[in-house]
């Protein structure tokens, strides 16, 4: 038999039915359709063809991005894409580029930040492409403390200007994407003088380059700041260095909706708070929770087919061997990246519908659920981000030593993925966000019921006392008791920050002391949160046989292998017996027997093209080592049988004679 039979064999067994799961997943059939449309479209037009890239220089590389962003562009006018079309079709061509700027963080830039008349102005030019815009606030010496960026925008009365300038080099803004060769304009983030005073840094439209010649203009000095991390990833992308020599803007270029300057340099801050400033910050984080379920969805996809193919000892009498799928270990690390893709998935939509919950209170000038949205998108970007890298990297080693081929798809994934743990947020600095927010929370209960995700936190008295029920590996398959069992470890450790730092004179120093134990506390409250949305994801009506049921062994999976991996935590809180830990062990065990004759059926569900995948291990048909000989056969230096170099520096190495002695 061979791998095609393989996966025939394996997608005879699934318990549910496929195409329903497929839309359990995207969220509905519209949602479905537009994303299948779009995957087809992508994997269907030579112009996207991606197996060459791997063997592509830098400028051949980054101009061969341009075109395929161009041609994109392209097609989304001619067949008159909607916005969620258009998204998709970018997320399928797969390939980092300043359109991702231009659309995630511009344009949103422009909308949420913007007075009413600025987003007039600029918002069609940026929507048509007639000018392109990145988004730069990084600096060579400030990332994260985004109050100490250097940057200056100083206003100069006589002229109605702002004056742009970079006054050291480690003001240098580095890092922003599209900036070093594309962008036309960016958002600079700078610190606002007027009048020889500081008022915290906003954000400024400033022009970089001709709209007639794409030339640089006068003042401003930018460059790539050069090749990152894994060669195809992210090196499509040019991440860029730009300075600034006193370059002048007018005064309506400043983003005007959170503060204002007038023309006399008075300082106006409106009635909405400062930090709607960081809108822009956490709307793409919002984004990078949904790339993060596709991410590890993807490489879940390949590991879980080629788990399926790939069969390693257990043959006596000469019968086929064992598929490494089947080893309890192999799936004791698998299955739980399966469960984690479809609950970030969920997470992901809950998380989206809050934004827009938070968007709409925000237009009627409530604000009081911001702290919560920043906290939630902050935590569940540092969670999801941190455990997808991890787990892609997984997936690599699940494949054996094939995974380590750039044709298996992981390892440029990997390279692509894994500064998402970094940028819009470094993953530790957001966790510290989410402990500052709890712990707040924590102290403000006597006069403030906490809401919404932190609702539970009001519970804290029966929480701090009670103990688990759990008496057979069974009664954990039973929501309520996970919840509780999340929910009283989030509070126990909260509550042991709180009452720790409060010890402290200083209460940031108590803050700054505890932080390791903070940012364990926040990962408990945002595990606590991704849980309970999919439990009550399960909750809704979903259609399909056996789809529900599919769903909640996942459930279960995902809550108990965390529960297994952070038992020490469980066993600490003193909620759980040794003996109640065990017996979550035992029903997780379980669980991957109910996952295994799925498992081909449940990646098949995210629909994943092979264009896509990119992947010879992971590939629909199965058909895995044919292909990976072939691949191989198209490395460049396959092309002749004596590879330049050989003759000058091997020949003669085998030609001389030297005597063993002479050594
Ligand atoms: C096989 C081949 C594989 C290849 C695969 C290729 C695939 C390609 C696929 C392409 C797909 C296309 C689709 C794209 C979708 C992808 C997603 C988009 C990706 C975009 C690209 C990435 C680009 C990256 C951009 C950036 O990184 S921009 C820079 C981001 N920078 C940061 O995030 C800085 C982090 N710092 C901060 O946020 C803040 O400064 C801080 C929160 C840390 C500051 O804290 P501090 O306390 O000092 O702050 P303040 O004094 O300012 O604030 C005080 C109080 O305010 C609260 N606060 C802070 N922030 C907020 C907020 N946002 N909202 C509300 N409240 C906030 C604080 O908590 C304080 O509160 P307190 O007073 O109560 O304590
Ligand atoms: C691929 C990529 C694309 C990017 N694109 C853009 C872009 O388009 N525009 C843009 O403006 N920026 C961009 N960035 C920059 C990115 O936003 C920053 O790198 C990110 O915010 C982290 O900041 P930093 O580099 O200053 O890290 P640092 O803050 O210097 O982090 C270094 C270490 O210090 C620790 N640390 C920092 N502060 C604290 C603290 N208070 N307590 C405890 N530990 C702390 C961190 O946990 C980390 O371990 C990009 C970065 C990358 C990698």
């Amino acid at each position: 038999m061979e791998g095609v039979d393989y996966l025939r064999d394996e997608r005879k067994k699934s318990e549910f039915d496929v195409e329903a799961m497929k839309v359990a997943w995207a969220g509905s059939r519209e949602a479905f359709q537009v994303s299948d449309r779009m995957a087809k479209l992508v994997a269907n037009d030579p112009v996207f063809e991606k197996f060459s890239k791997p063997t592509l220089g830098r400028k051949e590389m980054f101009k061969n991005t341009l075109r395929k962003a161009a041609y994109a562009w392209k097609l989304i006018n001619d067949l008159h894409l909607t916005e969620e079309e258009a998204k998709w079709l970018r997320h399928y061509i797969d390939e980092p580029n300043y359109t991702d700027l231009q659309w995630e963080m511009f344009v949103p830039a422009l909308e949420g930040q913007g007075s009413e008349e600025q987003k007039r102005k600029w918002l069609p030019l940026a929507q048509t492409m007639q000018i392109i815009g990145t988004y730069a606030q990084t600096e060579l010496a400030h990332g994260s403390n985004v109050q100490g960026l250097e940057t200056t925008a100083t206003f100069d009365h006589e002229t109605d200007q702002f004056v742009i300038h970079s006054p050291t080099l480690t003001s240098s803004k580095w890092w922003p994407g599209g900036m070093a060769k594309v962008a036309t304009h960016a958002i600079v983030y700078a610190r606002l003088i007027i009048d020889g005073h500081f008022y915290g840094v906003h954000g400024f439209i400033v022009q970089l380059r001709s709209l007639e010649d794409h030339s640089t203009l006068p003042g401003i000095t930018v460059g790539d700041i050069g090749m990152k991390f894994g060669h195809g990833a992210y090196n499509t992308m040019d991440n860029g260095v730009l300075r600034f020599d006193r370059v002048r803007i007018p005064r309506n270029q400043m983003l005007m909706r959170v503060s204002q300057v007038t023309k006399e340099g008075k300082y106006v801050q409106s009635d909405v708070p400062r930090q709607l400033a960081y809108g822009t910050m956490v709307s793409v984080r919002q984004t990078i929770v949904s790339d993060a379920s596709k991410a590890l969805s993807r490489a879940v996809c390949i590991a879980t087919r080629y788990s399926a193919i790939r069969r390693q000892f257990g043959s006596h009498d000469g019968g086929p061997e064992t598929q490494v799928i089947d080893y309890k270990t192999q799936q004791s690390r698998l299955f739980p990246l399966l469960a984690s893709a479809f609950a970030f998935r969920f997470v992901s939509e809950w998380l989206k519908s809050l934004q827009t919950d938070v968007k709409q209170r925000l237009e009627a000038k409530d604000f009081s659920t911001l702290p919560e949205a920043h906290a939630c998108t902050a935590g569940l970007k540092s969670l999801t981000t941190a455990a997808t890298a991890d787990g892609i990297e997984e997936c690599r080693k699940l494949c054996g030593g094939h995974g380590y081929l750039i044709s298996s798809g992981l390892p440029e994934l990997y390279a692509y993925y894994v500064p998402a743990c970094t940028y819009e947020g470094e993953n530790v600095v957001m966790m510290l966000q989410v402990a500052r927010f709890l712990v707040k929370t924590v102290s403000e209960m006597s006069y403030k019921q906490p809401v919404g995700t932190a609702d539970y936190l009001g519970r804290m008295a029966p929480l701090m006392h009670n103990n688990c029920d759990v008496q057979t590996a069974e009664d954990w398959l039973n929501p309520s008791a996970i919840v509780k069992a999340f929910e009283t470890r989030a509070v126990r450790m909260i509550v042991d920050c709180s009452q720790r730092i409060a010890k402290f004179e200083n209460q940031e120093e108590g803050f700054a002391e505890l932080s390791t134990d903070l940012v364990e506390a926040s990962l408990a409250h945002c595990q606590l949160i991704v849980v309970s949305t999919f439990i009550q994801r399960l909750k809704q009506e979903i259609p399909g046989k056996g789809v529900k049921q599919s769903l909640e062994v996942l459930c279960y999976v995902y809550a108990l292998y965390l529960l297994h991996k952070h038992q020490g935590d469980f066993l600490a809180t003193g909620y759980l017996t040794s003996k109640q830990a065990s017996l979550a062990n035992d029903q997780l065990k379980t669980l991957y027997s109910k996952v295994r004759p799925n498992a081909i059926a449940l990646v098949d569900s995210f629909n994943h093209t092979d264009h896509y995948l990119s992947s010879v291990l992971g590939r629909y048909d199965g058909n895995v080592y044919p292909k990976l000989y072939e691949a191989a056969r198209k490395d460049p230096l396959n092309d002749s049988d004596i590879a330049d170099g050989i003759n000058q520096y091997v020949q003669p190495i085998l030609k001389q004679k030297l005597h063993l002695a002479k050594l």
